[in-house]
């Protein structure tokens, strides 16, 4: 059986990925004690997994040199990338939201709205379809500060236990979409390998049927 090459999100996503394949009896010893390595095989040596940055996950299974890989949606949502995705792990979970301060109001004035995120394509689409042109200002992290110093008016982030936002004061104005890990497949390997990535697809698609989110949380 060919060796299936598995981007696996560097981070948060981590234990959880390797959790995921744990429960379908694929071990890596290596990945467990990875030290500085970005390449591991599978104990059987049937897969191999690579560590990385979440786009850059995108990026190798789009262009083959990964055969899957394992993103949150918030990554797929803002890039625009050609590859199937197949399962929702049900793991990594948060949403999309627009807070800001409580003051804020979100149909409360004609003023082009400012809005600070880590998420430019995301926040668009969201005041798009409201019918709303507003500047977006790009962050890379601590998107919270934006608005409390009064840089934009409102921030689109990532809130999971909602923590963040409500040890600096501010408050969710709306909630935009759901988000959590999703197994992403190259288009020319699920053809190519297919035995093997279906196999490992089924195996996934069984866990998260009998064994449901608890399993994996
Ligand atoms: N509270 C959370 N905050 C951010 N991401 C979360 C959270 N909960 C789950 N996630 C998921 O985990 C993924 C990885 O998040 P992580 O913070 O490790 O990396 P990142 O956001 O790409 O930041 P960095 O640039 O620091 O690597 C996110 O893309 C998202 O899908
Ligand atoms: O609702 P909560 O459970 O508080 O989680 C949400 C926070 O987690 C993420 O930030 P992260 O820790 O990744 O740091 P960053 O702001 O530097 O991206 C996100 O951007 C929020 O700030």
């Amino acid at each position: 059986m060919a060796v299936v090459r598995v981007a696996l999100t560097k981070g948060r996503l981590e234990k959880e990925s390797i959790k995921i394949f744990k429960s379908i009896g694929i071990n890596s010893k290596e990945l467990e004690n990875k030290g500085r390595k970005i390449i591991f095989k599978s104990d059987d040596n049937t897969l191999e997994f690579i560590l990385v940055k979440a786009k850059d996950v995108l990026t190798y299974v789009e262009h083959g040199a990964a055969d899957m890989g394992i993103v949150g949606k918030d990554t797929i949502l803002e890039e625009t990338r050609d590859f199937y995705e197949v399962l929702d792990l049900k793991v990594g979970k948060c949403r999309f939201a627009l807070a800001s301060t409580p003051e804020f109001k979100l149909d409360g004035s004609y003023r082009r709205k400012k809005i600070a995120t880590k998420y430019p394509n995301v926040a668009r689409k969201y005041f798009v379809d409201r019918g709303e042109d507003v500047e977006i200002i790009r962050i890379e992290g601590s998107v919270e500060i934006a608005p409390i110093l009064g840089l934009t008016d409102a921030v689109v982030d990532i809130v999971e236990t909602g923590r963040t936002l409500k040890e600096n004061g501010l408050i969710i104005v709306d909630e935009i979409c759901d988000v959590s890990a999703r197994m992403i497949v190259n288009k020319a390997s699920m053809k190519m390998k297919k035995e093997h990535i279906s196999s490992i697809i089924r195996r996934l698609e069984d866990y998260l049927n009998n064994y449901g989110e608890e399993a994996l949380a």
